[in-house]
């Protein structure tokens, strides 16, 4: 029995990928055919049903629902709006039309993706033009209420709106602006709301986190005109805002929006205590405090009631307060308890889905208990506390050092980003190695074969520095992390990256350190196979940390350096091995940004060091590589330039050359391998195309012997029938490339 103290519970949204990945297992098989469009949906309507009964028994009184999703909550609404660009218009509607839209169709590319603020799930970016005219079918959206609906009773089912301000602000919009965008879009959203008001839903939640971006000010109109036609339907809306807090200069206008019954807060991240202190707290709506942490990994018994203490000391007794998770639990994996083989002491300090809807119950129930145990502070020490300042700086600086390195005489080096294709015979030896029916003697010649293989190919194409081919590791991340200590791994912890595809993040637990070299024995071996220089390959400690749950009881800078550290261990140990370049890949760098860019410098300050720190301490005459790829880099040059690496190799062949012209305009003066083509299509590209391009790189003012000739990521995912022709023409390119320059100088 609740007290009369206790407070009342919701939820803000909840994984959707079902606990043994059901969602995943029939959407492919709904592409292969091997079900049909109803089994699909009734495989889709049973997860829904356990999500639900999960919240509910919990229990959480509101329980947010239409987020559930066969591919991706954006799109949902994407296509709910009507809002399909031309080049899908011709397909059959529904179904087939939603997964071209997700996946793209041989006549029409997919929508791009990208991450949904800043959390690792990636969203379909919509794109909406003047000639749109949004119509509304909002059928699966009303199906999942009324699914809801019967199971738990009306009372409890609370809709899950994504807000239109923020719609529109995550699109992409040409010959439109937001304002008329948005003019377009409120009809529907009343007519959405009024009839869900005819449902008798006792509220809505409507999901606005872009007021917690740098630019919400600016929006102030936008979101004026919007809640004026929303709060015309008169259903009560719950505002809900997450993953940062909202800017003094935006609370006050917020809360005074028309329509809100509740406002919803992130106390987790960012710093809406601050807020709160300095706007204060209007008396009416309800307060909905999420402080419970949807994206950690960890218990939140004493710090979320510690957030609610502080909290209630603000906002006094006046204030009715709701005990919510900070945001959607989609970001964390579903159940601890499906763990079998975490490490003791670290289980009952895991808290997934299931137990942190348990802790928003619990602290409701219970606000001032003590009785739970302070569960942070896993290792006490931080061995990254004292560095020295001279770690983190390379000697000599880059024009002193470039001349004794490694040069291919007249430029236009060639060389790839590391990994080659992952064949089934490749992921067939870490099944068998893992499951312990291949011995480690066994696995490592097979390995070899796998160097040899690759050596032999990377000859013949007469590429002039090679890699390994990366055959022993899974992931980029996860290899790193088995072989440190401080991380842990689960087996069913999944959460959704995007549509069909999972990952499990590794957890950083304690403190990072190195206990064996981790990449030597594969180097040492593949250069014992040619006499051209083979890259030794690392990834650095930001894109580890950043692709991991981090511990919460010391800083992200802490364990970037703990990280960087272990990595400066292995850096060494490559260069005594004989190693004369080696690869730190960073593609996670501009993934940790915070949202609000006030916080940016203090972020890329630490994670540039970070990898200095990895990479400072070799001699002059050994090559630091990195590579960056996956977002746009113009924006943080100066973080790059400070790396002080002495080759960046980039992801450049989608986004035309606009890295590389803001590279030269920003006076980049190092080595730079901007990929000549996109290893993303499975297209082999043509020579010629490629000799433009890097000439192209010449005429943004690089110097010949600075430019590197390379695909635009690492080959994992690419046939060896598709690599052989491209790396081939690849090689000719930039042959062509080194003719026609020494004809003009
Ligand atoms: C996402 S970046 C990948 C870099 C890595 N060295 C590879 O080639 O796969
Ligand atoms: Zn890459």
């Amino acid at each position: 029995m609740k007290d009369t103290s206790a407070l009342s519970t919701a939820t803000l949204g909840y994984p959707r990928i079902g606990r043994n990945r059901e969602m995943k297992k029939a959407l492919e098989n709904y592409w292969s055919d091997v079900i049909t469009e109803t089994t699909l949906k009734a495989i889709s309507d049973s997860v829904l049903n356990d999500a639900l009964t999960t919240q509910s028994a919990a229990p959480i009184d509101s329980i947010a629902v239409g987020d559930h999703t066969l591919y991706d909550h954006v799109l949902d609404w994407t296509l709910r709006f009507g809002c399909i660009p031309s080049r899908f218009q011709n397909l059959t509607p529904g179904l087939p039309t939603y997964f071209a839209m997700a996946r793209g169709v041989d006549s029409a590319p997919a929508l791009d993706m990208s991450k949904y603020f800043g959390t690792n799930y990636h969203y379909m970016v919509p794109e909406l033009d003047q000639h749109i005219t949004p119509t509304a079918n909002f059928d699966d959206f009303l199906h999942q209420i009324h699914l809801a609906q019967n199971q738990l009773g009306s009372e409890r089912v609370v809709p899950n709106v994504l807000g239109p301000v923020t719609y529109v602000h995550i699109s992409r919009l040409s010959g439109i602006e937001p304002a008329q965008m948005l003019d377009k879009l409120l009809p529907l959203y009343t007519q959405l709301l009024n009839t869900l008001k005819s449902r008798n839903v006792p509220e809505v939640q409507i999901h606005e986190p872009a007021l917690v971006l740098s630019e919400a000010a600016s929006l102030r109109d936008l979101y004026q005109t919007a809640f004026a036609s929303l709060a015309a339907c008169q259903l009560p809306i719950n505002l809900v805002t997450f993953f940062d807090d909202v800017h003094v200069d935006v609370f006050p206008w917020m809360c005074k929006l028309p329509g809100l019954s509740a406002i919803s807060l992130d106390f987790t991240r960012g710093n809406n205590l601050v807020t709160l202190k300095k706007c204060g707290f209007p008396s009416s709506p309800r307060l909905g405090a999420g402080i419970v942490d949807g994206r950690s990994v960890w218990t939140d018994q004493v710090s979320g009631r510690t957030l609610l203490a502080a909290i209630k000391d603000i906002v006094g007794d006046n204030v009715k307060i709701c005990v919510q998770p900070s945001c959607s639990l989609q970001y964390v994996p579903i159940d601890v308890d499906a763990e079998s083989s975490l490490p003791e002491e670290i289980r009952p300090k895991l808290h997934f889905a299931v137990q942190k809807l348990k802790t928003v119950a619990e602290i409701a129930a219970s606000p001032e208990s003590t009785s739970s145990s302070e569960l942070t502070g896993i290792v006490e020490e931080a061995v990254a506390d004292a560095l020295q300042e001279s770690l983190f700086v390379r000697q000599p600086k880059f024009e002193e050092r470039r001349p004794q390195q490694f040069t291919v005489p007249g430029g236009f080096g060639t060389t790839t980003i590391g990994s080659f294709s992952q064949t089934p015979e490749i992921r067939r030896l870490h099944t068998q190695h893992r499951k312990g029916t291949m011995s480690d003697e066994e696995y490592n010649a097979r390995i070899d074969k796998e160097l040899a293989y690759v050596i032999g190919i990377q000859e013949a194409l007469g590429l002039d520095v090679f890699v390994h081919g990366e055959p022993e590791r899974t992931d980029m991340v996860e290899y790193f992390g088995v072989k440190l200590s401080g991380f842990t791994f689960t087996t069913k912890g999944w959460v959704q990256s995007y549509g069909n595809r999972y990952v499990r993040p590794p957890i950083i637990y304690g403190d990072v350190t190195r206990t064996e070299a981790m990449t030597v024995r594969e180097f040492k071996s593949a250069q014992s196979m040619t006499t051209k220089p083979v890259k030794g390959m690392l990834t650095a400690a930001t894109t580890i940390l950043n692709w991991s749950f981090p511990r919460k009881d010391i800083s992200r800078e802490q364990q970037a350096y703990q990280i960087g550290l272990a990595l400066r261990q292995e850096v060494m140990d490559l260069e005594k091995a004989g190693c004369k370049i080696i690869q730190v890949d960073d593609p996670a760098l501009r993934e940790g940004l915070p949202l609000k860019r006030e916080n940016w410098e203090e972020y890329l300050r630490w994670a540039v060091r970070a990898f200095r720190l990895s990479t400072s301490g070799v001699l002059p005459s050994t090559q630091i590589v990195t590579h960056l790829c996956y977002s746009d880099f113009e924006d943080i040059l100066d973080a790059i330039d400070g790396m002080d690496a002495d080759v960046l190799t980039i992801e450049n062949s989608r986004s035309g050359d606009e890295m590389l012209v803001a590279l030269a305009k920003y006076g980049y003066s190092r080595d730079i391998g901007p990929g000549v083509y996109d290893i993303h299509s499975p297209v082999v590209p043509k020579t010629a195309t490629m000799a433009s391009r890097i000439k192209l790189f010449k005429e943004c003012g690089l110097a010949s012997e600075r430019i590197w000739v390379n695909p635009d990521c690492g080959l994992k995912t690419r046939k060896w029938k598709e690599v052989l022709p491209s790396l081939t023409n690849m090689v000719e390119a930039a042959k062509i490339a080194r003719i026609e320059d020494t004809r003009t100088q």
